[in-house]
């Protein structure tokens, strides 16, 4: 990587950053107090159906609080004119006191009502953000795990799934704490407002005067910080990628061999020396514009008081009224900041929970459609037969051209061809993984299409290319292949580990099959890339299903663990229908027919015997491959038949 800022194609993931940052500058319509509203009635919609869905009576109960709150204080700074009206009139200190006693003990009471309240609040938030996480998260990893398999070859939805699972969910949380900020803000300034009004109409303009200046600083800083967003984005995730590579384990050992440490550090400090720059500039610019909101907030306030000392020498308010104008002030203006910092921090966490909205409405679109009247799929699939089927993975780059085969119910087939010339491709279209561009796959007749999804999934057992490595124990390993099939004793799991020799594998694991697999916890333990592959073999057995496919099930295996899984194979094939893709033509002599692809063609078809006769693609292959291994071209190299 170059020091160099990065490639457009790499900021182009957080396009919506980067377009609300372009519009923010000049000429791009700006920040304007609409476009703000705009975006903090979007980001509130999702907050509150959260929150209904999450918790609706905490939710209401704590929203009835903020306003009691609100309410409590106006009320507060009313009594307290009342309550400084006696003390400020004429008598001994004794006489003052009993006679403003009485609201000076409802004034507590009030105060005390407020701290009950706000207790309260503080209570159901305790309960809510976390509940609000759980649901956003789940909401988001359902929505994911529904979508077609296709949506994770679009790299847009890819991206945009990213985006809201690594800060969707986070700002979600964020967000609905700045959410009641904003409104406790709102509604202290309110409660000031009216409390003010009520005791001389000539009093909230007044209050205006100061707390102007200081929204304008608040504003202004926003709008700064706003149109500097793409490029404190861009720096930070520069920064980001370098530190996540000094500190990833899968990147250690090739850093270290490499001798790249000083290259990473280098880069690192690069973009954030970039970064630190950037956000002292940014962080200089705002604090000048805090000061300059400061100074006219005193100019305001001496405004304010000018104003209130000639009320006061007009006898146009009494003296009483100028002390709870003053509270009220003081009031005021801390809410004010409050609200004007909340209303800030959540603008900018409303672009993430866009985001996120964005992902969960794609995801719904994306959710594969389930045919009207589909019906369960046969218990066994019968002749499986491919029509004319094409497919791209992206649109004008077809990877399979008009295929045709058929494959009988019990024979086992090979898929055979070069790298990329689409055996996988073919493999997930037979199980239903993707639907063909054209063309179709009909068992016994019936589109496969029309079958329930749920159904026909349970009629296949397939073992890829590339298993996952599940970071739970060897147990769930085996199982997830049917995690909810009984297995008293673990029989059907130990039969299966048997068959692909997993069993030598977890006997060798300190705590046997309850052993985690995964370097990432205390306790746990990685496996080589074989002992993996015998895990997967094994999942694919357990799971005991009709349609068996297997895409290069023994490409890391030693020869001896090679020729178990390749005997359990042939086992298996009893009664099931086999697909096996696979590299090592020797394993496939036996197949009942073996398909040859070629650049996402099917070219040639037959026995092993009538490809040899035919002499084409398939036993050029077989000739090159056994001149690899220095075998006769009679013979096929079995290393275990
Ligand atoms: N998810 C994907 N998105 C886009 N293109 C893909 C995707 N998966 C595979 N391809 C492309 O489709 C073509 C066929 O790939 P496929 O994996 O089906 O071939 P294969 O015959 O199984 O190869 P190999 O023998 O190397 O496993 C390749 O050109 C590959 O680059």
């Amino acid at each position: 990587m170059s020091g160099d800022a990065l490639s457009p194609e790499l900021e182009r993931p957080y396009w919506r950053l980067q377009d609300e940052a372009d519009a923010a500058r000049p000429g791009g319509g700006g920040l304007s107090a609409t476009r703000l509203l705009g975006r903090l009635a979007q980001a509130a919609v999702p907050l509150w159906q959260l929150l209904r869905a999450a918790a609706p009576r905490a939710g209401a109960g704590l929203l009835l609080s903020q306003l009691l709150v609100g309410a409590v204080s106006a009320a507060a700074l009313l009594l307290s004119t009342r309550v400084l009206e006696p003390l400020l009139a004429g008598g001994s200190a004794a006489e003052r006191l009993q006679a403003a006693l009485p609201d000076l003990l409802g004034l507590a009471g009030l105060l005390a009502l407020g701290l009950a309240l706000e207790s309260a609040s503080a209570r159901a938030r305790a309960h809510l953000v976390p509940q609000l996480r759980r649901l956003a998260e789940e909401r988001l990893f359902r929505a994911s795990l529904q979508v077609d398999l296709a949506a994770f070859d679009d790299p847009g939805f890819y991206d945009q799934l990213h985006r809201a699972r690594d800060r969707g969910v986070l700002h979600l949380e964020g967000a609905l704490e700045c959410a009641l900020e904003l409104l406790a803000g709102a509604i202290a300034v309110l409660a000031a407002l009216l409390a003010l009004a009520w005791l001389h109409a000539l009093l909230p303009p007044l209050l205006l005067l100061v707390l102007m200046p200081q929204a304008w600083a608040v504003w202004s800083a926003a709008r700064l910080q706003y149109a500097s967003m793409a490029t404190t984005v861009r720096l930070s995730r520069e920064t980001e990628m370098m530190a996540e590579l000094a500190t990833q384990r899968e990147a250690a050992a090739e850093i270290r061999a490499q001798q790249a440490p000083d290259f990473v550090i280098e880069a690192y400090a690069r973009s954030a020396d970039a970064l630190r720059d950037h956000l002292v500039s940014l962080g200089l610019a705002e604090a000048r514009r805090q000061s300059q909101g400061r100074w006219l907030a005193g100019a305001g306030l001496a405004l304010t008081l000018a104003g209130l000392g000639l009320l006061l020498q007009a006898g146009a308010l009494p003296l009483a009224a100028a002390g709870t104008a003053v509270l009220a002030l003081r009031s005021a203006s801390a809410a004010l900041e409050r609200l004007t910092r909340a209303a800030h921090e959540l603008f900018e966490k409303s672009l993430y929970i866009a985001d996120y909205q964005d992902f969960l409405r794609q995801a719904e679109q994306r959710r594969p459609a389930c045919p009207q009247g589909a019906l369960p799929a046969p218990a066994q699939p019968g002749t499986i037969r491919v029509e004319d089927l094409s497919f791209a993975y992206q649109p004008g780059r077809p990877v399979l051209q008009a295929i045709n085969l058929e494959i009988q119910a019990g024979q086992t087939v090979a898929l055979v061809g070069e790298n990329g010339s689409g055996k996988t491709t073919l493999a997930k279209l037979l199980a239903g993984l993707y639907q063909p561009d054209r063309g179709r796959i009909c068992w016994d007749g019936q589109d496969m299409a029309g079958f329930e999804a749920e159904s026909r999934a349970e009629r296949i057992a397939m073992v890829l290319q590339d298993p996952v490595r599940w970071p739970r124990s060897a147990r769930d390993n085996v199982r997830i292949g049917r995690h909810t099939r009984p297995d008293p004793e673990d029989r059907a799991l130990r039969a299966a580990a048997r068959s692909a020799r997993a069993d030598e594998v977890v006997a060798g694991l300190p705590q046997g099959w309850d052993t985690v697999l995964s370097r990432y916890f205390r306790g746990g333990q990685d496996l080589s890339g074989g002992q993996w592959q015998r895990l997967a073999v094994a999942r694919g057995l357990f799971r005991d299903a009709p349609l068996v496919i297997w895409d290069e099930p023994t490409a890391p295996l030693d020869a001896r663990a090679e020729a178990a899984v390749y005997d359990s194979l042939r086992q298996l094939a009893a009664g099931r229908t086999v697909v096996l893709i696979t590299h090592r033509l020797a394993s496939v002599r036996a197949a009942d027919r073996i398909f040859f692809m070629e650049r996402g063609r099917l070219v040639e078809q037959g026995r092993h015997e009538e490809l040899m006769a035919l002499n084409g693609r398939y036993a050029e292959l077989v000739r090159l491959q056994n001149r690899l291994h220095a075998l006769p071209d009679t013979d096929m190299g079995a290393t275990h038949d």
